[in-house]
Formats: structure tokens, sequence, C-alpha cells
């Protein structure tokens, strides 16, 4: 069984995940760096430059790595915050059945659950997180994913108000049944 981490951008995960690691002994697989891992350490920003800020390339580089990653078993897996979506004909962000598919078929999916106005404030201006869309704020992006992620996970965790010490704790008595 893995333990899926998924959640809006700056939510936390890939940190989280870190800290997990020490605790529960697990590896952790994240699907950013293992796609940035293939791209011969270019950063997310520059891969997407790369592409020509065409998304649809990025999620189908998000579901290739997915299918290498779910190949393996008892792993921690730092989901990217887009994780949870495809795109459609007309450029529309959609819900990803294959990769939810795949992250559901051997593991337990966490949702970071966090206040969508505070992340895209905190988000906002961070070189390392590129644009989601010319026309859209990060917030509305947030909000129109906010149904994607909650149809994704099995279980919800909200992280407002809490310290990271205190959410680590949760998170890790929460999987420890699937430990
Ligand atoms: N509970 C928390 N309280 C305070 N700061 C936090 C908390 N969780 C994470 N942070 C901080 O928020 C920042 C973003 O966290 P992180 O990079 O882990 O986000 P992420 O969810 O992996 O984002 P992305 O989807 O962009 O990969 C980090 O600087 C981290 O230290
Ligand atoms: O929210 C998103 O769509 C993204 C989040 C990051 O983790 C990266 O996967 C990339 O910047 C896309
Ligand atoms: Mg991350």
């Amino acid at each position: 069984m893995n333990i899926v981490l998924i959640g809006m951008r700056g939510a936390g995960k890939s940190k989280i995940s870190r800290r997990l690691s020490v605790l529960t002994k697990r590896d952790v697989l994240s699907s950013d760096l293992l796609i940035q891992y293939d791209h011969d350490g270019k950063s997310i920003p520059e891969i997407i430059e790369e592409c020509n800020g065409d998304w649809r390339q990025f999620r189908d580089m998000e579901y290739a790595t997915l299918q290498k990653i779910t190949a393996l078993d008892g792993n921690i897996i730092d989901c990217g915050g887009g994780i949870i979506v495809d795109i459609d004909e007309d450029g529309h962000e959609i819900f990803s059945d294959r990769k939810i598919n795949l992250l559901r078929a051997n593991g337990r999916i966490i949702w970071l659950k966090g206040d969508i106005p505070r992340l895209a404030a905190k988000v906002k201006g961070d070189a390392t997180r590129p644009s989601l869309s010319q026309t859209k704020s990060a917030e509305d992006v947030m909000y129109r994913r906010l149904p994607f992620y909650k149809k994704a996970a099995d279980i919800v965790i909200d992280i407002e108000g809490k310290s990271k010490r205190e959410l680590v704790e949760e998170v890790h008595k929460t999987i420890a049944k699937y430990l």
C-alpha cells in the first residue's frame, strides 16, 4: 500500500512527505522531482517553457511518471499540485480519471486541504511555481480544482491553524492503519 499526498500548491505535500518518511521509514517518490530527473535536472518552469506553455504535455508526463511510481509498493507518494487534472480539447482542466485510478489501485489518497485565498496568496510570485493560466488567477484555478481533490481523496486532513509538527503527527496517526 502506498500513502499518497495530494493538495493545492503550497499546502505542504513535499515537506510533510519528507517528515513522514523519517517517521515511517518509508521512501518518498515525488512526481515533480522524478519529472525533473527525466528531464536532465531542468526545473519545472524550464520544462513548461520547453513545452511552449502547453500544460497537456506536462499532464502526460505526470501520467507516465505515475505509471512507474505506482508499479512500486510501500512508498510515500508526494504528488504535484495538479496531479488531479488533465486538459480537455478546449484547454480546460478536468478531473484526471487516468492518474487517480493509478494512484487508487494500490494507494490511500490523503488530501491536505487548505484555505484557498491563503494558499493563493502564499504561492503568488513564487518563480518555482509556473503560472497555470494566462487568463485565470491562481485563486480561480484552485476553486475550479476543489471538487477534483474532493473526488480523489480517501481521507481529508484540514491543514489550517496547525503547525508542521501537529500536521505531521495527525497524518501519521491517520495512516497508521495502512502501514
Ligand atoms: N503546516 C505548515 N505550517 C507552516 N508552513 C508550512 C506548513 N506546511 C508547509 N509549510 C511551508 O510551506 C511551503 C510550501 O510547502 P511545500 O513545498 O511542501 O508545498 P507543496 O504542497 O509540495 O507544493 P507544490 O504543489 O507546489 O509542490 C514550504 O516553505 C513549507 O515549509
Ligand atoms: O498545481 C499545479 O498544476 C502544479 C504544481 C506543482 O507541484 C508542479 O507539478 C507544477 O508546477 C504544476
Ligand atoms: Mg511539492
